[in-house]
């Protein structure tokens, strides 16, 4: 007679935080996960670890930060959901490090942004931030001058990505042309052509959107120099990251007048919550749009990423599905009824897949069938076995050097 070593689902806590929609609440439920600790807010410092500390699942927006020492205070954690695209604020390489897959939402809130975007550039094109805060004050400047139509003009994206590249094919339906810089060749949607270099792009470009990630690439991509090389009266658009922009050089060529306007979604700080004050110095800009990141907050966005990552975790969860997982070998398994699944994830090194083997040999444990991917440090094997007995089986994989997390399924 075996012991039962895989938790109840009432015993699994799921903590969320930053609001996430109540569809991942609703689907998780349904999934039979009641332990669900659930925060309006953001989290850090001592409360973050308060409430992660015997977490198994966390899910964040792009509000909280999982970094390695956050990491280090959740020992009993299995998975992380980023109810958004972006994963910059979780430390991917420790959370990997630790057996611990990171699930996101690669592109519920891609329309929203790129829509946001496109209606931005209509609307700084025409310069309506800037009427719009003139009659706000009182003043009836009716002018033609430094207004135009999309229709025609230039659109450069810098990152032709899910959003990029969904930005595309709606700046064409209003008449745009569309040319994209990217670091990697892309297939061109509809007649947007992809150019050489950023140079070429900048200096041909009427209105300039970003949509790379945040990573080392892409820190200040939009400094002095770069901005320098943009057209006359062009427009900057950033809803990417903070750090995609150098602010004090966009300040500088704004106040330059260089630049008919910009909008920014997106800052390298970003107030932790409505409490905490925005400042900028690009709040003395009529011409600027600024947002509180909210290119991917609308309810069709938010209400499809609620469930998309929710049932990410329950395929974890239930099946050991990695299938997405942005820092994981990405494993996508059947359903294991009529049989018992045990997980292993370890250290990639020659001759553990021998040893894991070889545990089933002793325990005397026939294996039905084994799923194994890798990636260049750690190794995910998936083992289903017919027996009763997964006891031992599993005391003996958590005992092979290298071993990072070992875990049954029923
Ligand atoms: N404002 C918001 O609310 C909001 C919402 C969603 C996503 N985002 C941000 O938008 C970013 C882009 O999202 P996505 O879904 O299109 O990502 P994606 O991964 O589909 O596309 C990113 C593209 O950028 C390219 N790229 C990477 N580094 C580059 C560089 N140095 N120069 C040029 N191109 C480069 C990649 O090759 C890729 O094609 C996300 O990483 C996220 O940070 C913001
Ligand atoms: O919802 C959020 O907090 C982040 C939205 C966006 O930046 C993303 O990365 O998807």
């Amino acid at each position: 007679m075996t012991t039962k070593v895989s938790l109840d689902k009432s015993k699994i806590k799921f903590v969320l935080l930053e609001g996430v929609h109540e569809n991942a609440l609703d689907a998780l439920k349904a999934a039979g996960y009641t332990n669900i600790d659930y925060h309006k807010k953001a989290l850090d410092g001592e409360d973050l670890i308060n409430a992660i500390k015997d977490a198994h699942f966390i899910g964040i927006r792009s509000r909280t930060f999982l970094t390695e020492e956050v990491l280090a205070q959740a020992p009993k954690l299995i998975a992380i959901g980023c109810f958004c695209i972006g994963t910059n604020q979780v430390n991917l390489d420790a959370a990997k490090r630790r057996g611990i897959p990171v699930f996101n939402a690669p592109f519920s809130n891609t329309r929203s942004v790129a829509e946001l975007v496109l209606g931005e550039i209509i609307v700084l094109m025409r310069q309506i931030a800037k009427a719009n805060a003139e009659v706000h004050r009182g003043l009836w400047n009716k002018s033609a001058t430094g207004s135009n139509e999309v229709r025609g003009k230039n659109l450069g994206i810098i990152g032709y990505g899910h959003i990029g590249s969904q930005l595309s094919v709606l700046a064409e339906a209003v008449g745009m042309r569309v040319y994209f810089y990217d670091i990697e060749n892309k297939l061109p949607l509809g007649n947007a052509q992809q150019v050489a270099s950023l140079d070429e792009l900048l200096a041909m470009s009427d209105a300039i959107s970003l949509h790379v990630p945040e990573n080392a690439s892409t820190k200040n991509l939009l400094n002095a120099t770069n901005l320098s090389k943009v057209k006359k009266d062009a427009v900057v658009i950033n809803a990417a990251r903070g750090t995609v922009v150098d602010i004090d050089a966009l300040v500088e060529v704004l106040a330059s007048g260089h630049l008919r306007g910009a909008a920014l979604d997106v800052f390298p700080e970003e107030p932790a919550s409505i409490n905490d004050p925005f400042e900028s110095p690009l709040c003395q800009f009529d011409n600027v749009i600024l947002t509180p990141h909210i290119g991917g907050s609308t309810s069709e966005a938010q209400a499809n990423i609620g469930s998309e990552v929710a049932h990410k975790f329950i395929k974890y969860s239930d099946n050991g599905s990695t299938l997405s997982a942005v820092n994981f070998p990405e494993v996508s398994l059947p359903e294991h009824k009529g049989a018992k699944r045990l997980l292993h994830i370890h250290t990639n090194k020659p001759g553990i897949l021998n040893k894991i083997n070889q545990v089933f040999v002793d325990a005397n444990v026939n294996i039905a069938a084994q799923y194994l991917q890798t990636d260049p440090t750690i190794g995910y094997v998936v083992i289903d076995v017919e027996s009763e007995n997964t006891d031992e089986a599993l005391r003996l994989l958590k005992q092979i050097d290298g071993t990072i997390k070992a875990r049954v399924l029923y």
